[in-house]
């Protein structure tokens, strides 16, 4: 075959199918209602939130091959090209009190990397509070934005991006990590699954994610607790400490200054145990 002369040689693998996706995963009593694919748009989380404030079912699934506006946390931008990666978003309703919502970008993070080390065999873990690292070498990361009373979610996740295309040296892909499968078809579909159960159990216990496992498993995929760590906190404000745990509510608990602090929002780095 011919080499590509496409800057992107992704853009020789296959694109996702909506049919196909539709005909698996949308079922009578199921959370997914519709999956969309589109071949380009600004942003799948900015799309889903317009069609939240519209009306839209719980259940929507928008996913995009190119995303050219991509949003990622803390005002920052999420980078892939065409092909490369799964940039996907889904819009939930959920019954659970707003008190207890925060669990939901963790549990999209949990899905994430329980598909990943299922399909991809490859071994990630949650950055809190919900970047997927391979080592330290981010794979992954999930974006939460609230619309009236939806949230939607969205996922950017690096399949085949070779060494020098990843878009940071500090991230990773699964090509990179030489997963079992690079196949973006079975990995979306595994994700959108482990989302749909653990969303369904975690609703089901009305939001209590100790009684329903999902604190106890977050924890057993996270890279973050037990660390020592750094927390760049709003307001320019840093804290180090001793990553110590994560409370009913999702945030973080950090021992610093011999005190405990609990954390909602931040951005953790992780400290190397030998730095001074
Ligand atoms: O790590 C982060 O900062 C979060 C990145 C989230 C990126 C995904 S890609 C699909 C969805 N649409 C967006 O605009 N952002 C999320």
């Amino acid at each position: 075959m011919e080499p590509s002369s496409s800057p992107y040689t992704d853009l020789d693998r296959p694109p996702l199918s909506q049919a196909a996706l539709n005909r698996a995963l949308v079922r009578p009593g199921g959370l997914w209602s519709e999956i969309t694919v589109v071949g380009r748009t600004g942003s799948t989380n900015a799309d889903l939130a317009r069609a939240a404030r519209e009306g839209a079912r719980q259940g929507a699934v928008l996913v995009a091959e190119s995303q050219v506006a991509g949003r990622g946390r803390l005002g920052r931008v999420w980078t892939a090209p065409p092909r490369s990666g799964l940039t996907f978003s889904v819009l939930l309703r959920p019954d659970p009190p707003a008190a207890r919502q925060g669990w939901l970008p963790l549990l999209v993070g949990l899905a994430a990397a329980s598909a990943v080390r299922r399909v991809g065999e490859v071994d990630a873990r949650l950055k809190w509070p919900n970047d997927l690292l391979v080592g330290e070498r981010k794979l992954a990361g999930v974006l939460a934005e609230r619309v009236d009373g939806a949230v939607v979610v969205g996922v950017g996740l690096n399949v085949s991006l070779r060494a020098g295309e990843l878009p940071v040296p500090t991230a990773t892909s699964l090509a990179v990590e030489e997963a079992a499968c690079t196949d973006r078809d079975p990995l979306l579909r595994a994700v959108l699954r482990e989302i749909e159960t653990h969303y369904r159990e975690w609703s089901e216990a009305g939001g209590d994610a100790d009684a329903c496992g999902l604190r106890a498993a977050y924890l057993a995929a996270s890279a973050t607790v037990g660390r020592r760590v750094r927390v760049e906190l709003p307001g320019e404000r840093v804290l180090t400490g001793r990553a110590a745990g994560v409370d009913p509510a999702g945030h973080l608990v950090v021992a610093a200054q011999g005190r405990e602090h609990v954390l909602s929002a931040g951005d953790v780095v992780h400290v190397r145990p030998d730095a001074p």
